[in-house]
């Protein structure tokens, strides 16, 4: 890491987010290096150093001002009580887009179906704090809040219940356990420390860097479409693209033919398509973003 004062630096977080942290920075247009057990991936930014941490201390490093930005699930944030300023969300999880969620789980079998059922019991979660706030809240009293290390599915049968994350929610089916309640949904933030948010010329430079990785966000799940249509075709052919942007709508060397451009989502493009082919269009391609900005 380099001692530079207007360097930032920057927390990338190890584990379940390291993943589809580094494959975002790239999507963005960075350069980014990292190899297994070194801890300070390369950037091709001499503006940015990098630094991996888990993300259940990213945010007391952002606090205290050891770091300037890092990238943790909000969960941890809240867990920690940390005074950070939050930059923007940035919508994707350890598989998917989708939030994770923690949530209070009991064995399928179990008589629970409610947490008032639990008084007086023991519960094993990682994130206790926030556990224990939640039963307070509730008026609940327990027996135990368990710290648990991980693997926390499987001491779901030996105690009386667990608070775990979820996203896809194939541990919870793998270990035939059943929701009764949602404690926290979390998704992956930009988080800064409150002075270097302070300095306007580093706010500026981190909200250049929230664009990029948002945008590189946005463009997943969009495509862009190029066509071709004869002119007499085009109002047919605008008619079913979506109202909410207008499309660029190019002429052609053939006076008769004009070229249309457009970015859709993602979703919509194998109805769409067809339909576009029905009403006219020819040379009907589509290309995957990189950036949406
Ligand atoms: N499917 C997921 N499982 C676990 N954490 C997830 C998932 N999706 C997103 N996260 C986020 O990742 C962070 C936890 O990451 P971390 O890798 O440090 O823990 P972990 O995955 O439990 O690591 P370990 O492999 O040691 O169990 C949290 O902020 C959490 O919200
Ligand atoms: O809903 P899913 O998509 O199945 O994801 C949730 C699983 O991921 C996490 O486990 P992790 O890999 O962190 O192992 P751990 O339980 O040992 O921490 C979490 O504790 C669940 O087991
Ligand atoms: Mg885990």
């Amino acid at each position: 890491m380099t001692d530079d004062p207007t360097t930032l630096k920057i927390g990338l977080p190890k584990g379940s987010l390291q993943d589809p942290t580094v494959d975002l920075f790239r999507r963005a247009g960075y350069v980014i290096e990292v190899s297994s057990r070194n801890y300070y991936p390369r950037i091709d930014d001499p503006a940015l150093s990098c630094v991996m941490f888990r993300s259940q201390e990213m945010s007391r490093y952002v606090e205290d001002g050891v770091i300037d930005l890092g990238i943790c699930g909000h969960d941890w944030v809240v867990e920690n009580g940390s005074d950070v300023h939050e930059v923007c969300e940035l919508k994707y999880s350890r598989a998917t887009t989708r939030p994770a969620q923690w949530v209070l789980a009991v064995p399928e079998e179990s008589e629970v179906s409610t947490p008032e059922q639990l008084a007086g019991g023991i519960v094993a979660t990682e994130l206790t704090g926030t556990v224990r706030r939640y039963f307070e809240e509730k008026g609940i009293e327990l027996r135990k809040i368990e710290f648990s290390w991980g693997a926390t599915e499987v001491k779901a049968r030996l105690i009386d219940a667990i608070v775990d994350i979820t996203e896809t929610g194939s541990s919870l089916v793998a270990n035939k356990l059943r929701v009764i309640d949602t404690i926290l949904t979390s998704t992956t933030r930009l988080i800064a420390n409150q002075q270097t948010w302070a300095d306007p010329a580093k706010r500026a430079r981190i909200e250049d860097l929230a664009l990029l990785l948002q945008g590189a966000i946005a463009a997943r799940g969009r495509v862009g479409l190029k066509l071709n249509v004869p002119r007499e075709k085009l109002e047919a052919v605008l008619g079913l693209l979506p109202a909410a942007k207008s499309p660029t709508v190019n002429e052609l060397a053939d006076p008769a033919w004009v070229a249309i451009e457009i970015i859709v989502e993602r979703r919509t493009e194998r109805e769409l398509v067809p339909r576009l082919h029905r009403a006219g269009a020819t040379d009907v391609f589509s290309y995957p973003l990189q950036s949406v900005i």
